[in-house]
């Protein structure tokens, strides 16, 4: 770690050499990087990734309710793949942002998902009665990754045949989010197939009739959004859904599975399943870090970030802040977090949460009536630009409830 600078005269930033997506930070999923840079200061410069990282709790819930300093034209850390997202409410600015995100929170509504409530909690019930039987698995390929590809397949209408293509297109999408080292430039191919599907490919009519993306693509044949925005909303639900939602699932099995005593709670009080929830989204942030752009010169916690810099708001570090949270390295699930902003926070907060809430609080509240004790043994990490998920956990010795 290097001494600190100086960007501005009068005006000292500290920095440090880590780099936010080398295969060595990627790799450990705990807080040990981001509490060496809440240390150097709210505001830390990293040369590895020509980013002002921000921090701390406060400074980034602060530049998160300020969109018109902070721009999400460089949510990504590349320029082409802010050029591919230009069209989409996680790339916009206002006034554009407004009218892009309303398409999609009208159909990612609590009132849209109402009636899917059943169907996931059966589902949810259905799958974790299947592993109880089994009583060992992989709780990423069999819970994690199955549970929200086939909800977000029937959410979309789609009838059979891309399985297998969505983990890898949504992986491709948040690896391209990163800069453009090895991992990002592999995934260009196959994050293109996913926006030929999306954009060429996918047919309206031969969605499901009563799914979700039936009713948009029935919107844009009565010209109310374009053919385009079609596209883009089932894009932005394939590529923002699935790894972030996967990712969370792992983690709730690993530190319910690690922390017995958690567990037994959960199992004796099923109300707490929201809280528990936010609590590991807290712990274990499953998109720790996205980008901005500084529009104009602005002084965040005492350092300047200059106008025209990338910025790399830390939300995973945010939600491990002592200053914000008593020992934020507790796993307590009674801590009921409702204000982590693993979520983001402001006029970008996750527009999919509602679905991603309905998922995973149906598969815990199914495991916590099913499942009296576990154990987790093997958790294999998967490296991704963005995204902080494992490739395999190894769920063992289930007693059934
Ligand atoms: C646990 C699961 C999830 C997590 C942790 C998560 C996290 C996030 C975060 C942190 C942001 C803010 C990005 C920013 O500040 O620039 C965001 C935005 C977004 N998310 Fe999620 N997400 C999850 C699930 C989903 C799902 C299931 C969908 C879609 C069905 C979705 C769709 C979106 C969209 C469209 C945006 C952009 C909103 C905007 O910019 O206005 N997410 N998500």
């Amino acid at each position: 770690m290097s001494a600190p600078s100086s960007t501005a005269p009068g005006v000292s930033v500290p920095t440090s050499d880590i780099d936010l997506f080398s295969d060595e930070v990627l790799s450990v999923n705990d807080d040990a990087v981001f509490a060496q840079l809440r240390e150097l200061g709210p505001v830390v410069y990293l040369p590895a990734n020509d980013s002002y990282a921000v921090t701390r709790y406060e400074e980034v819930r602060a530049a998160l309710g300020d969109p018109a300093t902070f721009s999400s034209k460089s949510v990504a850390f590349n320029p082409q793949m802010n050029e591919i997202l230009s069209g989409t409410s996680l790339a916009s600015d206002p006034p554009e942002h407004g009218k892009l995100r309303a398409i999609l929170t009208d159909n990612l509504s609590p009132r849209a998902l109402r009636g899917m409530k059943d169907d996931i909690n059966a589902s949810a019930e259905k799958l974790v009665s299947e592993m109880v039987e089994r009583g060992s698995f992989d709780g990423m390929a069999d819970m994690a990754v199955a549970f929200p590809v086939s909800v977000v397949l029937d959410l979309i209408g789609v009838q059979g045949g891309l399985r297998e293509k969505i983990l890898p297109w949504g992986e491709a999408a948040f690896n391209l989010l990163g800069p453009l080292n090895e991992r990002a430039q592999a995934s260009f191919p196959v994050a293109g197939e996913l926006f030929k599907w999306t954009h060429e490919e996918m047919q309206g009519e031969d969605l499901a009739e009563g799914s979700i993306g039936r009713a948009i693509f029935e919107a844009s044949e009565r010209g109310e959004i374009s053919h385009e925005s079609f596209g883009y909303i089932v894009h932005q639900i394939l590529a923002a859904g699935m790894d972030t939602t996967i990712t969370t699932i792992g983690n709730a099995l690993v530190l319910l599975g690690q922390n017995p005593e958690q567990f037994q709670k959960l199992r004796e009080d099923l109300s707490l399943v929201p809280s528990a929830l936010a609590e590991v989204i807290r712990l274990r942030t499953p998109a720790p870090v996205f980008g901005r752009r500084a529009t104009r010169d602005v002084e965040v916690g005492g350092t300047l970030i200059p106008a025209g810099a990338q910025v790399a708001l830390c939300y995973g570090s945010a939600n491990m802040d002592p200053r914000k949270f008593d020992n934020p390295e507790v796993f307590d699930i009674t801590r009921n977090a409702v204000d982590h902003i693993g979520f983001g926070y402001g006029i970008h907060a996750c527009a999919g949460q509602g679905l991603a809430k309905l998922e995973i609080h149906g598969l815990l509240s199914a495991w916590a009536k099913q499942v009296a004790s576990y154990r987790i043994g093997a958790v294999v990490p998967r490296l991704n630009n963005f995204t902080r998920p494992y490739e395999s956990i190894e769920v063992t010795d289930i007693v059934r409830a």
